[in-house]
């Protein structure tokens, strides 16, 4: 046999060969060249697929190469996309692979572009990209197939227009919020310092330059502290003097201008608000000088207090006395012998309630290391990283990141923010949320912990990726054969008798927001076409009264038409956008209209916009009826036990549906969002006062898996 029929001769007689000659030709949009990106299309490429799109964002770090196996060492900071494409190109001679690096939601990626497609494949990270990839496949009417894992959970399922659910029919785990005080004045846990570091202090010093008061202003009109607000208000009007400091050339001292600005200056500003402590522990500034010379000792809870009194505010002092009785009941354990905690002891003279802070002294809450007999050090951390670091080990590592940090600001870099794989960024956030833990009497974290904490990690598993993305090509094939019956969403799971759970696909939500709007194509001049004339066109001869919008910006309404004399374009309405059409009485579904570009050919005295035809025909909407009880939790326990099929799968029940509001009611309410701002809502997801609940609660939960 040739090696071009041996190379294809399995693919062929699984596949038949009607449908491996179809797949020659099919056309295949795969997003995303990661972790199971990666795997997927060396999945694709090896079944058969001739003509692959592959698009992604991002470019090659170290930390991918244990399960993005298309790459190598020598291609880190080389675009995904071309290095995949360039590696699995060889896997087949027959294969076009095109590579584009670039995001996904670029306006270029319009309803046009994404028509070209027969069926998209999403490898994505997030729930952002997924979303649009989903709304485009659903505008476009393109087959998606849609993947994520976690850990060692995963999920794939085929999404078709009109047949099946949309990725948006169900709603998703909303992430977690902080309320903002508790990250700027009274956090208690580690990871509302975790946060405090990434999201804020890094954006005050090293981010744009903006007062960060908008959050201020939310948090007052949901009732916060009135005093408690005006405190943080003036603290982030003094962040200018430390970031001033950072950017000029001469300041030799800013690591600590900025040290006791935040975890000395701002600190005793709180505490001077006495009714805020009153229930519950106050913290205590620290001071640079004391901390470098190991004059300070813990608490035995891990707070740190100055061996001095005028280093400690009143409330502290108030909190020290509290915490020295708690402590009496408590069993001291013995202090690590170093020479930092022996020069310490020596000056500071702690008192029999306190332990002087001992170098490398493992926390309260861990045992120490106990050497084996074999001289190894049991539950001692092999890496660096793992050590537990000591006020000083924390104060030094502040010192050394701000300066590194401080020295890319002057070297041009505009704006730095946290990445997980920034050594400088990592550092910095590790030595300053462990400050802040000990000043506010909360236990410290490792930089390792740090990173897992800040960067929301959940390991990647290259065995996961592997068996989705294999499931991806099977529910891919079946949307290609137009088998719906066999398509199934399926779950990989934590159960090593069955791993694999699937459940038969519902139908689209009624109720959805995107898979049931009515979809249409508008190939305009944005420069040139009007907001009336055009949703006057669209409408036809239609008279019924609607209000416009464009993502959750109101355009016009029946009764305000200021706009429908300005141009798209003035109205920042361009390609790969849609204009949203609403009913004002909801008896009809929405009319959402994409933006696409005239064809080179039409005459630049032609109109400015060419309509779809037929006109959009959105139907009847079906008047909700009063809303069913609500959904019971997916792990009930008066769910009916699942059956295995004869191939040992599952097939669990369609998910319940959820109502809608009325049409009407859904432009009320995004009319209510308009109004809150929703760029401020958006930065909110976006920064890390944001989080996902804990890995743990995701992990556990047997059916619903978390894509993220
Ligand atoms: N909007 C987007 N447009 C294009 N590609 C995207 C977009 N959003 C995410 N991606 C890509 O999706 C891929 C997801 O892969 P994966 O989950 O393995 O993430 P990763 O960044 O490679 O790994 P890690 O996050 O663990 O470092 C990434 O390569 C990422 O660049
Ligand atoms: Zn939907």
């Amino acid at each position: 046999m040739s090696t071009a029929k041996a190379r294809t001769a399995h693919a062929r007689a699984i596949l038949g060969p009607e449908l491996h000659d179809q797949l020659s030709s099919t056309r295949v949009l795969l997003v995303g060249a990661g972790g199971i990106g990666c795997e997927l299309l060396k999945n694709i490429v090896l079944t058969g697929f001739g003509e692959i799109t592959l698009l992604d964002l991002d470019t090659i770090d170290l930390s991918n190469l244990n399960r993005q196996f298309l790459f190598k060492k020598k291609d880190v900071k080389q675009s995904k996309a071309l290095v995949a494409a360039q590696t699995a190109s060889g896997f087949n001679p027959n294969v076009r692979i095109i590579p584009i690096h670039d995001n996904i939601k670029e306006p270029q990626y319009d309803i046009q572009w994404f028509q070209k497609f027969d069926i998209v494949l999403n490898a994505l990270d997030n729930l952002d990209a997924r979303r649009h990839v989903n709304k485009m496949c659903m505008a476009a009417r393109v087959p998606l197939v849609e993947s994520g894992t976690a850990g060692y959970l995963g999920q794939v399922q085929p999404l078709l227009m009109d047949r099946t659910e949309c990725f948006d029919c169900i709603p998703k785990a909303t992430p977690k919020t902080f309320p903002v005080c508790t990250i700027r004045s009274t956090p208690s846990q580690p990871i509302h310092c975790i946060v405090w570091s990434k999201s804020y202090l890094m954006g005050q010093l090293f981010g744009e330059d903006e007062d960060a008061v908008g959050e201020l202003d939310e948090a007052e009109k949901q009732g916060e502290n009135a005093q408690e607000i005006a405190t943080l208000r003036n603290e982030a009007q003094a962040f200018k003097a430390v970031r001033n400091a950072l950017r000029s050339s001469s300041s030799s001292d800013a690591a600590k201008m900025v040290f006791q600005k935040v975890f000395n200056a701002d600190i005793k500003n709180l505490l001077v608000m006495e009714d805020m402590w009153r229930s519950r522990a106050p913290p205590t500034p620290l001071d640079f000088d004391t901390i470098m010379n190991d004059t300070v000792i813990p608490q035995q809870n891990g707070t740190a207090t100055h061996n001095g009194t005028d280093a400690v505010a009143s409330g502290s002092r108030r909190r020290s006395s509290r915490l020295a009785k708690s402590s009496a009941s408590a069993k001291p354990s013995s202090p690590a012998k170093t020479p930092g905690s022996a020069k310490s002891s020596a000056s500071a003279k702690p008192s029999a309630s306190k332990k002087p802070l001992a170098s490398k002294k493992p926390s309260p809450s861990k045992k120490p290391p106990v050497p084996t007999t074999n001289g190894e050090v049991k539950g001692a951390p092999a890496l660096k990283d793992q050590r537990e670091l000591t006020l000083k080990d924390n104060l030094e590592l502040f010192v050394s990141s701000t300066n590194r940090l401080a020295a890319r600001l002057k070297r041009g870099e505009d704006t730095i923010s946290f990445d997980k794989d920034d050594d400088d960024t990592l550092d910095f956030v590790t030595a300053s949320s462990n400050l802040r833990s000990t000043a506010y009497g909360i236990g410290t974290k490792t930089r390792w912990e740090v990173k897992e904490m800040a960067g929301n990690i959940i390991p990647a598993i290259a065995t996961t990726n592997a068996i989705v993305s294999g499931l991806i090509v099977l529910q891919a094939l079946h949307l290609l054969r137009k088998t719906y019956d066999k398509m199934r969403n399926v779950h990989l799971q934590f159960k090593p008798a069955v791993p694999l759970s699937s459940i038969t696909l519902s139908p689209p939500n009624p109720a959805c927001g995107i898979c049931r709007d009515t979809y249409a194509l508008l190939l305009c001049d944005p420069s040139r076409a009007v907001l009336g004339d055009v949703i006057k066109g669209l409408l036809g001869d239609d008279k019924r009264e609607v209000s416009v919008y464009e993502d959750k910006r109101v355009l016009s309404d029946p009764d305000w038409d200021d706009n429908n004399e300005r141009t798209l374009e003035s109205l920042n309405v361009t390609r790969g956008k849609f204009l949203t059409i609403v009913d004002e009485e909801g008896d009809r579904a929405t009319i959402s209209v994409g933006l696409g570009v005239l064809p080179p050919n039409h005459p630049a005295d032609a109109p400015s916009f060419i309509l779809p035809s037929p006109l959009p025909n959105p139907p009847k909407q079906v008047k909700p009826t009063p809303p069913p009880p609500e959904t019971p939790p997916r792990n009930s326990a008066k769910r009916p036990l699942p059956v295995e099929d004869e191939n040992g799968v599952i097939d669990l029940e369609p998910t319940p549906m959820k109502t809608k509001p009325t049409a009407n009611a859904t432009s009320k309410k995004r009319k209510a969002e308009e109004t809150q701002s929703p760029s401020k809502k958006r930065r909110l997801e976006e920064d890390g006062l944001v989080l996902m609940d804990g890995l743990e609660d995701g992990l556990e939960d047997d059916d619903c898996i978390v894509i993220d």
